[in-house]
């Protein structure tokens, strides 16, 4: 039998039918090979069998590869009809890399994907065929945004998008067809702050904002922003208020939150309306996002329209006034780490009475120091 390196096999036909495909970079063009297949010097498939011109099979990798009568070949049991794929098949290892998870599932190694389109695919069928034959379940494959094309190769095979962040793009696929999928959802919520800051004067930190609604075009509010990954709700709150207004702030309580539904990219919403005690009172805006920003008297701002007929608002602003009198009580961050997870995180919650500290207690203390 003649002999080649694998690298040196190349194809001289696009017979595939993953049409989606064609417009792939073609990284082997120009030699013929034949369905009997050629042995590698180093590191190829192993001859096991070559007892006809139409039927030889190679061992490569934990995979079998058989070539067929009808010019086509099988991976693992599995028909891949181009001589194309097979040829990038065999170059790479048969299988995708993965590891186990604790729910029965497999995640592929996004580190180890082939370079090759061809045998990404070819191995991403021969490996869902090994680990349903395992009785695995959900299988979970990142792909980074570099090997973006790898990514309707996956889809074409029965994965889902799951979801997408700047750099990749997680599919899910879920094996057993006999059991609905237990695969969580994609993240539902997003979170926003509001800081509620009240001045020494019973002034309100405002803004108007440069891009809101017609609705709300002039409405003096509170200033509001978005939670970013890994942020806490009190860290974000003073950030938001900072950058928004300018005003140096110190997290007291987070005093209500709203859930609301359906709010933006069809995601729920947590606001949280936190108390900040302002540190400066300076105001220098974000003119990006801020049309105006300034300290007013509260009984003003609650007299807008707008805030006046809002029960959300109005409401915020009557707790405040409560805590401002002791009549209520908000939530003030605790820092601690469950033996559940292992990680740092914040249990909000309200000490009325610490007989051993009073200075725990968030209740009784005032506002103002
Ligand atoms: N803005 C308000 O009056 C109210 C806000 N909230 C809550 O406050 C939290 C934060 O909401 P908002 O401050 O309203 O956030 P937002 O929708 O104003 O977005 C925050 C910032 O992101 C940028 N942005 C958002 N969408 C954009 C787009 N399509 N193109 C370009 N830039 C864009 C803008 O710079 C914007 O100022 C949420 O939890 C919300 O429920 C609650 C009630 C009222």
């Amino acid at each position: 039998m003649d002999s080649v390196s694998l690298s040196e096999v190349t194809v001289i036909r696009e017979t595939t039918h993953l049409g989606f495909m064609h417009s792939f970079r073609q990284p082997f063009c120009g030699v013929k090979i034949s369905p009997k297949f050629y042995l590698s010097k180093v590191d190829g498939p192993k001859a096991i069998s070559s007892s006809s011109n139409t039927k030889s099979q190679f061992v490569y990798g934990g995979g079998s590869i058989a070539a067929t009568s009808d010019s086509g070949y099988k991976m693992n049991g599995v028909n891949l009809k181009s001589r194309t794929l097979m040829s990038s098949a065999v170059k790479e290892r048969s299988l995708l890399d993965a590891y186990d998870d604790e729910y029965g599932g497999v995640i592929v190694d996004h580190g180890k994907l082939p370079s090759n389109p061809y045998a990404f695919a070819s191995m991403l069928r021969a490996s869902l065929s090994d680990w349903r034959r395992k009785g695995k379940k959900g299988v979970w494959l990142k792909l980074p945004v570099e090997q973006s094309e790898l990514v309707p190769i996956a889809i074409k095979e029965g994965f889902e998008y799951h979801h997408a962040e700047k750099g990749y793009v997680m599919l899910t696929y879920w094996i057993p067809k006999e059991e609905p999928s237990m695969l969580p959802a994609n993240a539902s919520h997003q979170v926003g702050v509001g800081g509620f800051v009240l001045n020494q004067h019973k002034e309100v930190l405002v803004v108007q904002e440069k891009y809101c609604a017609p609705s709300i075009t002039g409405l003096w509010k509170l200033p509001t922003g978005f939670i970013n990954e890994s942020e806490e709700i009190f860290s974000g709150a003073v950030r938001e208020v900072k950058e928004e207004t300018g005003v140096d702030t110190e997290f007291s309580e987070v005093i209500a939150f709203r859930h609301a539904h359906n709010v933006a990219f069809e995601k729920s919403d947590l606001f949280f309306i936190c108390m900040l005690r302002p540190l400066s009172d300076k105001i220098i805006i974000d003119a990006l996002e801020i049309k105006a920003a300034k300290w007013m008297p509260l009984a003003e701002f609650v007299e807008q329209p707008m805030i006046r007929g809002d029960k959300m608002f109005k409401r915020v602003i009557e707790i405040c006034e409560a805590r401002l009198s002791h009549r209520y009580c908000g939530l003030s961050p605790h820092r601690l780490v469950s033996t559940f997870d292992g990680k740092p995180s914040s249990l909000y919650y309200n000490v009325v009475d610490d007989d051993h500290d009073p200075s725990h207690s968030n209740c009784s203390t005032e506002f103002y120091r």
